[in-house]
């Protein structure tokens, strides 16, 4: 498995051993509990990853892609939808030509 398939599994298991968990205490127990703010954080930190892009930051791009990922899993996990859901999805275009997809629709 490679490093990242490695790190998400653990942070997935950690979203869902914080959820429930005091907001107080824990962001990914407030995001999990609040999908709205969870929303809007991924919203900003894909404007700020966007932003480290365009400036050529490569640092910073790693780092607000950090950020993207973390709150898109704790998006998916404040939502109820699961990461196999998403890998269903991507197991599903494996194969295909994305370019041919965006013609079809
Ligand atoms: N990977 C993360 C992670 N990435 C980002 N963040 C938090 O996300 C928040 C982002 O909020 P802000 O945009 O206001 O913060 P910011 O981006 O630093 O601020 P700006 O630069 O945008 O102004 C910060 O509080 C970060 O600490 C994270 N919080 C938690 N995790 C993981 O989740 C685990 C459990 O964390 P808790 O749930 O807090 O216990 C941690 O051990 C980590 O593994």
């Amino acid at each position: 498995m490679s490093r990242l398939a490695e790190v998400l599994d653990r942070l997935v298991a950690t979203l869902e051993a914080r959820r429930g968990g005091d907001p107080a205490r824990s962001w990914s127990a407030r995001l999990m509990s609040d999908p709205k703010l969870a929303a809007r954080k991924l919203g900003e930190e894909a404007i700020e990853a966007v932003i480290a892009a365009l400036e050529d930051e490569p640092q910073a791009l790693a780092d607000e892609a950090a950020d993207v990922i973390y709150h898109l899993l704790a998006l998916l996990a404040a939502k109820g939808v699961s990461t196999d859901e998403v890998a269903a999805v991507l197991e599903e275009r494996e194969g295909t030509s994305g370019i041919e997809e965006k013609a079809s629709r």
